[in-house]
C-alpha cells in the first residue's frame, strides 16, 4: 500500500511532533551593531559529547520513501546550504522497542528553505531529505557518540510497517 502526503511549510506547531524548528525570529534581535541583528539563544540542542557534521549531496529523484532511520540516543541539526530541501519524518512511537518500524500513516513531509533548519527530537523516523527541486546540499549535526540501538551500523534502514511506502507531492 502507498500513503500520499502532500509537502508543507515548516512551522513550529506543525514539526512539534518531531523537533523544533529553526527560523528567523519575530521579536527584536536580543544584539544589534552597525549592519547586523544577533538573536540568541534562539534554539538549544540537549548533548553530552562533542557534535560531529555530515554532509549530504541529494540528487534529484522520484518523491517516494520506503524506508527511514532513527537515532534514539540523539538529536540532529539538520539545514540546507544552498536550495530548498523536503525532509520526511516519521513518529517515534516508542524509543525504547528496538523493533519498531516506521508507521508510514504519521508521516509528514517538510519544505526546509535556505536560512531554516531543524533539531530532530531523539528517536523521530528520517529518511534521506530530498532536493525539493533541483539536486542540493544540507549539512547534520549529531552527538558522535554510540547509539542505543547501535544505528551506526552500516544499513540502518527500516523498512515502514506492513512494507508500505510513502510518496509525497
Ligand atoms: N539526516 C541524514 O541525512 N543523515 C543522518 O541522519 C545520518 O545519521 O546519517
Amino acid at each position: 500500500m502507498e500513503h500520499k502526503v502532500f509537502i508543507e511549510d515548516l512551522t513550529e506547531k506543525a514539526f512539534a511532533p518531531y523537533g523544533k524548528v529553526i527560523d528567523l525570529p519575530a521579536i527584536d534581535p536580543s544584539k544589534v551593531g552597525e549592519g547586523w541583528d544577533c538573536w540568541s539563544y534562539i534554539q538549544m540542542m540537549d548533548v553530552t559529547e562533542p557534535i560531529g557534521f555530515g554532509l549530504v549531496v541529494t540528487k534529484k529523484r522520484e518523491f517516494v520513501v520506503t524506508a527511514m532511520e532513527r537515532h534514539v540516543s540523539r538529536e540532529e541539526l539538520l539545514l540546507t546550504f544552498d536550495r530548498e530541501i523536503v525532509q520526511p519524518v516519521a513518529k517515534c512511537i516508542d524509543i525504547e522497542d528496538p523493533d519498531e518500524h516506521p508507521d508510514s500513516s504519521t508521516v509528514k513531509c517538510f519544505r526546509i528553505k535556505p536560512g531554516q533548519a531543524v533539531v530532530i527530537n531523539r528517536g523521530v523516523w528520517h529518511s534521506p531529505a530530498y532536493p525539493a527541486s533541483d539536486d542540493a546540499r544540507y549539512l547534520f549535526g549529531i552527538e558522535k557518540k554510540k547509539d542505543k540501538f547501535g544505528d551506526e551500523m552500516i544499513n540502518p534502514w527500516v523498512d515502514f510497517a506492513g512494507g508500505r511506502t510513502v510518496r509525497f507531492e
